[in-house]
């Protein structure tokens, strides 16, 4: 007698009408650190990967059968033992080695996406000079890495996030409509605040130096938003996009993700005293939110490289 559980139940087939869409699995936030200690001055490497695998799995979601499933387990494992063997040059040299490796190796499996967030670590300085092996985590960002292999096509994305930024002044915003429900001042000083995530995509076969590339970008990115006189944050953003793409020449497009931090000038009228711009109630929410993609004009499109990364558009 049957359970009624749903492996009791006649199988329906591609006659029910209902069919497996697109899918990826594997393996979320694989935390690995890689001690590089070939001499007394240590090196660190220290990731959150995520491995996520596509390819012919119909009878696995169908009916069970697990004869095509690279457990996520293994996937992990893999990870850690790749750590071992190639080493964590960067982020996006690591996951570059995953997906050949997945895609190389396992029949069923065409494509995937792997990820990475790299925690920055540096030397804490002793007498002067960086200690050999004692370390103090980095605040300012998060570096961010995405391979996409689609198609037999790989896609590479450097990144960061949560870069906070502000300019005390410098930052206008002012011209735009006014309808019953506008109540927004218009303003020539304020305060101009974000934290940044961008997404940048390496034109295919670029040989890219990714550390290079990233330590590049940060720093144009900081630079023009210093730079710019903003009359809006949309553009501040396209300034900075336009000049990390006429200044790298490796790169096909750039993507960001940036809240408004909003930053409100308090009244303190009621204690008779005078707010020059000098004091501010720091907004927590709602807040502005841009989503902006800079590219090159006439520049092809891949799509698969975007796909599944939340809030890029
Ligand atoms: O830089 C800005 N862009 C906007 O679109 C906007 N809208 C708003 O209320 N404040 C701002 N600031």
């Amino acid at each position: 007698m049957g359970t009624g559980d749903i492996e009791d139940r006649p199988a329906a087939g591609d006659r029910s009408g209902i069919v497996l869409g697109s899918n990826q699995y594997g393996k979320a936030e694989v935390r690995v650190v890689r001690i590089e200690r070939d001499t007394a001055r240590h090196r660190i490497a220290d990731l959150n990967v995520t491995s996520l695998l596509r390819g012919d799995y119909e009878e696995c979601y169908r009916g069970g059968d697990n004869a095509h499933v690279l457990a996520t387990d293994t996937q992990k494992n893999t990870i850690y033992a790749f750590a071992k063997e190639y080493g964590i040059s960067s982020p996006e040299e690591f996951l570059l080695t995953l997906g050949r490796h997945f895609t190389g190796s396992v029949p069923w499996t065409t494509g995937g996406r792997w990820e990475a967030e790299q925690f920055g670590w540096e030397r804490i300085p002793v007498q002067g000079r960086g200690h050999d092996h004692s370390f103090v985590r980095t605040g300012q960002e998060v570096r961010t890495a995405a391979v996409t292999i689609a198609d037999g096509v790989e896609h590479v994305l450097g990144g960061l996030k949560d870069l906070l930024v502000l300019k005390s002044t410098g930052s206008e915003f002012h011209g735009f409509p006014r309808d019953k429900y506008t109540t927004l001042p218009e303003t020539t000083d304020r305060i101009l605040a974000t934290s940044v995530t961008a997404r940048w995509r390496f034109l295919p076969a670029a040989g890219a130096d990714y550390d290079a590339s990233y330590a590049a970008v940060k720093a144009l990115l900081l630079e023009t938003f210093a730079q710019t006189h903003s009359l809006s944050l949309q553009q501040t953003i396209f300034a900075i996009g336009e000049r990390i793409l006429q200044e790298r020449a490796e790169l096909a497009e750039i993507r960001f993700v940036m809240p408004n931090k909003h930053h409100y000038l308090m009244d303190l009228g009621p204690f008779g005293l005078q707010n020059n711009n000098e004091v501010f109630i720091v907004g927590d929410r709602p807040y502005g939110l841009m989503n902006t993609a800079v590219t090159r004009a006439g520049q092809a499109e891949a799509p698969a490289a975007w796909e599944w990364l939340a809030g890029f558009c």
